[in-house]
């Protein structure tokens, strides 16, 4: 592990250098509570545990630990664990250390026994927590992942919709989104099977995916349902860049074992304006002129 140590007293300083060297640690030192915040400022991407002496001049080590714990939580930096050192066994001095936003108090002088197993305790808690947050951000991808195309699904794309349209709004800039639909599906499955129509499904979506433009959205947001989020796009280039997805789409027939099919879809897009400013008014002018889309023959884009 790395460790940074804040300690003004030199031969302690040099002490616990020594211990925690011994212990095949690496070591930053910082000499008061100002050089202590600033060298984890500086260094925190490689620093796994602070230990810093309670009692430091002009920054105490409770101040110093207060805004280290601040600048994490603006930062949005991991949580690294932090021990207190110092010669006082004062009951005040140890609660408002861990108040502050330590872990753990140990006393002087240093035992390089407890020492070490206070070390070994908080890196088992710090593997834990890396752990749990890798866990959570798998739980995360996978709640916002399509199984079958690795698009996002439906509740991503309305959570990326809502902060395109609250960025749309403050820089006053376009928004136009688009939902497409498969046509005759239904066809694909009654005729070859659900494996068809899946492999059809995850085709049509690496079809699209290819021909997306950095910064927009593409999800599927139902059984054979696609949506695709504009920033900064107007009705006239949304209009463009859903001609092109339904040539991308239609031009080349997929292929399944020995059979081909063509596909064709249909597609109503709506832009933000004064009438379709909400989330819901956008997905649902867009439902609505692909529902015509679907009316007036398929195969075609309709909008306002
Ligand atoms: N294979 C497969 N089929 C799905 C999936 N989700 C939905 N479907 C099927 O998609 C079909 C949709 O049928 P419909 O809503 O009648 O639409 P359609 O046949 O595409 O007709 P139009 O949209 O009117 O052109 C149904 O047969 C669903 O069972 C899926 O994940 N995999």
């Amino acid at each position: 592990m790395m460790v940074l140590i804040a300690e003004d007293t030199q031969t302690d300083r040099l002490i616990l250098k020594l211990y925690l060297e011994k212990m095949g640690h690496s070591v930053l030192e910082a000499e008061d509570g100002s050089s202590v915040i600033s060298a984890y400022k500086d260094n925190w991407k490689d620093i796994d545990l602070i230990i810093l002496d309670l009692n430091m001049p002009k920054i105490s080590g409770v101040e110093a630990v207060k805004r280290i714990r601040a600048f994490q939580d603006e930062s949005k930096l991991d949580w690294i664990p932090i021990i207190f050192l110092s010669g006082s066994t004062i009951d005040e001095d140890i609660e408002a250390g861990i108040l502050s936003g330590a872990d753990d108090y140990l006393s002087k002088p240093i035992k390089p026994k407890v020492l070490s197993a206070k070390v070994h305790a908080m890196a088992r808690i710090a593997d834990m927590r890396a752990q749990l947050l890798q866990a959570n951000r798998k739980l995360e991808a996978l709640a916002t992942t399509d199984f079958l195309t690795g698009l996002s699904n439906r509740r991503c794309f309305e959570r990326s919709l809502d902060d395109e349209i609250a960025k749309a709004k403050r820089y006053d800039i376009p928004l136009s989104i688009a939902i497409l639909d498969i046509d005759h599906f239904k066809r694909v499955n009654d005729s070859y099977g659900h494996d068809a129509g899946d492999l059809v499904l995850s085709s049509v979506a690496a079809r699209l995916q290819a021909g997306a433009r950095k910064g927009d959205v593409l999800a599927r947001i139902g059984g054979e349902e696609f949506a695709i989020c504009l920033p900064s796009t107007t009705l006239e280039q949304a209009i463009v860049a859903c001609e092109r997805y339904r040539i991308v789409l239609s031009s080349e027939p997929l292929s399944y074992g020995c059979d081909e099919f063509t596909i064709t879809l249909s597609a109503g897009i709506a832009s933000m304006d004064v009438d379709h400013a909400s989330k819901h008014d956008l997905m649902k002018a867009a439902d609505e002129l692909l529902y015509r889309a679907k009316q007036e023959g398929r195969d075609r884009i309709v909008y306002n």
